[in-house]
Order: structure tokens, then C-alpha cells, then sequence
């Protein structure tokens, strides 16, 4: 198998080295029409699509994720959609979820300004380019591209969606339609958030907090945090095998709600295995992240996932982050924390998240494990 391009890529007949270019994301890479995977986005034999190596190997073609129905969920039946809401989330911390309601239109309209975005020109795009962790809006490449060893092959654009009237002006004035899509895309999905949320808390014994009498910081704090949407762009890759759209990884925040299109890539990790999210038409995907684990003191999982890129079709997702507000500390809720289940996790904050990432221990273990306790 060939391993990757030569240092050097022609522009323009000047030689522009190869670091700078990769700089530019996959995209641009792809529009310059290489044939091979340049060896900085080469893994390691272990950590590629299809290694035959320990526990993240085979791919289970068996088995699905659950299906959670967003309208069994606000109808008469509600205890036992619950009930399926909570075995899915003890068991995988990933469900599909369908009957959702967002409107076809937003849908469509969210896909179509996200893959446009990714067709303008680079020199529009890269107006738009920041390395600034907490920058509101972010066009970029890989995870991290300052400190990444090995690149991923996906391009992104990060829009933080708070205080709205701060950012939005922000948003990118191209494709014309993108603000509009994205400000109803991020709506619809918040309303979303805010009703799985709650579903949530009732499924974990918790429905008391919910409740607007007894409205008390603990639940104020999951409405009023912090919005996300990131747009994927996975292009086609002309080596799959040797690379990787995301590496594994769980999400940092309470709840993502996921928008892929028919192109599939996402893979969970389950009991060892690699388990690839079939594309549902009109459903949406929900994870819990990070701060949902810890908050429920380890009863609900924040499972680590994956991206592959496929070698003919580009993929685009769209995740809706939904995270505690950003000076929040994230702690076991005191109400699920007893002499048989004592606490799992340390107090955390998003500021020792950002100083986790940059550490040299991020390497070796997740963010997420490092705040185990014992
Ligand atoms: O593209 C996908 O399917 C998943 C993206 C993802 O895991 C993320 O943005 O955190
Ligand atoms: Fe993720």
C-alpha cells in the first residue's frame, strides 16, 4: 500500500510546503486533486478503520441502536417511552430519534447551506479560519490542527450559538441563506435538547427538579447552557483505509443531537467492538456526552465513538453541542450519590477541559477518565 504523497505540492508552479497546504483542510486538498493520502493524515496501524488489532477491531454488522419515538415520548404512553429512554441510555448512551419534529424544510435547508459552505471558494471559507479554542465562529481542520500529530480528514465550521444577538452577525454572510438555516436549525434543536432533557431527568428518578416550582440551579443550569452546531465535512478520500474522519472520542458537553446524511461513517464502540450507525432516513441521532455521565454519577454511559470516510462520497453531519454553561461546575447531582452508589467523579469545569486537551496525559487517557475517581 503506498504511503502518502511527497513533501512538496505544485501552486501555481511554486513549491508551497506541505505543512502550510495541510493547514488549508481536506477540502482544499481534494480540489488540488491528490491521489494519495499525505502521511500526515496516516494512523498508526492499530488505530486504522480496519486493523485487526485488540479491542476496537471488528465491526459488528448485527447489531442497531435503539429507536427512541420523540411522539411516544410527549404522548399518553409517556412512562413507557421513558422507560425505553432510560434502558437506552444505560446500555449505549446512543439512540436514533424519530418522529422528532423539526420540519422537513429546516432540515434540508441546514444540509444545503452546510454542504454549500464547503463549496465556496477556500479564500471565502478561510475568512472564517481560527485556532482560538473559544473563538464563536471556527472554520477549520482535523481536531486540532496546532497540536495534532496525525490529522483527521474532515474539515469543520463551529458556530456558538450565545448570546444570539452577539453572534450571529458573526455567522458567515455565505452561502446568503446560511444564517437564517442555521439560527432555525439551532432553535429546533435546543427546543429538542430542552424536552430530552427533561425525559432524562424523570429517567434517572429525578422528575422533581423539572418541575417549575421547584426550579433550582441544578436544572436552570441544563437550559440555560451553552449551544454548538458543528458542521462536518468529510470529503472522499482517495485511501480510507489509512486514515480516519474522527478519532475515537465521547462528547465533552450534557446532550449532542446529530444530523448525518445518507452517507455512512459514525461507528460507536460497544463491548468492544466497532458498530457503524446505519444513516435512518428523517431521524436524528442522540448521544450523551461527558457532562451527563458524570452528572448521573456513571449510570448513564458517554460512549466513545468514531468517524470513517468513505473512498467515492463526501459526508457532511451537523451536531448540535449542548453543554452546562461555561463557568459551571460539573458534579454527580447529590440526589443520585448513596452508600451503594457512592460518587464516581471529581468536580470538573470547562476550563480544565481546555487544560486537559492541551496536556500531555490527554494522550493516553480521555477527559472523561481522568475525572474518575478511584
Ligand atoms: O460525523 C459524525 O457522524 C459524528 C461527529 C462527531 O462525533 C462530533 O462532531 O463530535
Ligand atoms: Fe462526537
Amino acid at each position: 500500500m503506498s504511503a502518502g504523497t511527497s513533501l512538496a505540492v505544485e501552486t501555481n508552479g511554486e513549491n508551497e510546503s506541505m505543512e502550510s497546504e495541510l493547514q488549508k483542510g481536506v477540502k482544499h486538498l481534494c480540489e488540488r486533486g491528490i491521489t494519495k493520502v499525505p502521511t500526515k493524515y496516516i494512523w498508526p496501524i492499530p488505530d486504522r478503520p480496519n486493523s485487526g488489532n485488540g479491542n476496537s477491531s471488528a465491526s459488528n454488522p448485527n447489531l442497531k441502536l435503539p429507536i427512541i419515538d420523540f411522539a411516544k415520548l410527549q404522548g399518553s404512553n409517556r412512562s413507557q417511552a421513558i422507560n425505553s429512554l432510560k434502558n437506552a441510555c444505560e446500555k449505549f448512551g446512543f439512540f436514533q430519534l424519530v418522529n422528532h419534529d423539526i420540519p422537513k424544510d429546516v432540515i434540508e435547508s441546514i444540509i444545503d447551506v452546510s454542504k454549500g459552505f464547503f463549496e465556496l471558494p477556500f479564500e471565502e471559507r478561510s475568512k472564517y479560519m481560527s485556532t482560538d479554542m473559544r473563538s464563536p465562529v471556527r472554520y477549520g481542520t482535523s481536531s486540532n490542527q496546532n497540536k495534532d500529530d496525525v490529522f483527521c480528514w474532515r474539515d469543520f465550521l463551529k458556530l456558538s450559538c450565545q448570546p444570539l444577538s452577539d453572534v450571529l452577525p458573526l455567522w458567515p454572510s455565505s452561502p446568503v441563506d446560511l444564517r437564517q438555516a442555521v439560527l432555525d436549525y439551532s432553535k429546533n434543536t435546543k427546543f429538542l435538547y430542552l424536552m430530552l432533557t427533561e425525559a432524562i431527568l424523570e429517567s434517572l428518578g429525578l422528575k422533581d427538579i423539572t418541575k417549575k416550582e421547584n426550579e433550582n440551579d441544578e436544572f436552570r443550569e441544563f437550559k440555560d447552557g451553552s449551544q454548538l452546531i458543528v458542521v462536518n465535512c468529510y470529503p472522499a478520500c482517495p485511501e480510507p483505509d489509512l486514515t480516519l474522519g474522527l478519532p475515537p472520542h465521547s462528547d465533552y458537553g450534557l446532550l449532542t443531537v446529530l444530523l448525518q446524511d445518507e452517507v455512512q461513517g459514525l461507528q460507536i464502540q460497544y463491548e468492544g467492538r466497532w458498530v457503524t450507525v446505519e444513516p435512518l432516513p428523517d431521524s436524528l441521532v442522540v448521544n450523551i456526552g461527558d457532562h451527563l455521565e458524570i452528572f448521573s454519577n456513571g449510570k448513564y454511559r458517554s460512549l466513545i465513538h468514531r468517524v470513517l470516510v468513505n473512498p467515492s462520497k463526501s459526508r457532511i453531519s451537523i451536531a448540535s453541542l449542548h453543554s452546562l454553561p461555561f463557568n459551571s461546575v460539573v458534579q454527580p447531582s447529590p440526589k443520585l450519590i448513596n452508600e451503594d452508589n457512592p460518587r464516581r467523579y471529581m468536580d470538573t469545569d470547562f476550563a480544565s477541559f481546555l487544560d486537559y486537551s492541551s496536556s500531555s496525559e490527554s494522550k493516553r487517557k480521555s477527559f472523561l477518565e481522568s475525572r474518575k475517581l478511584t
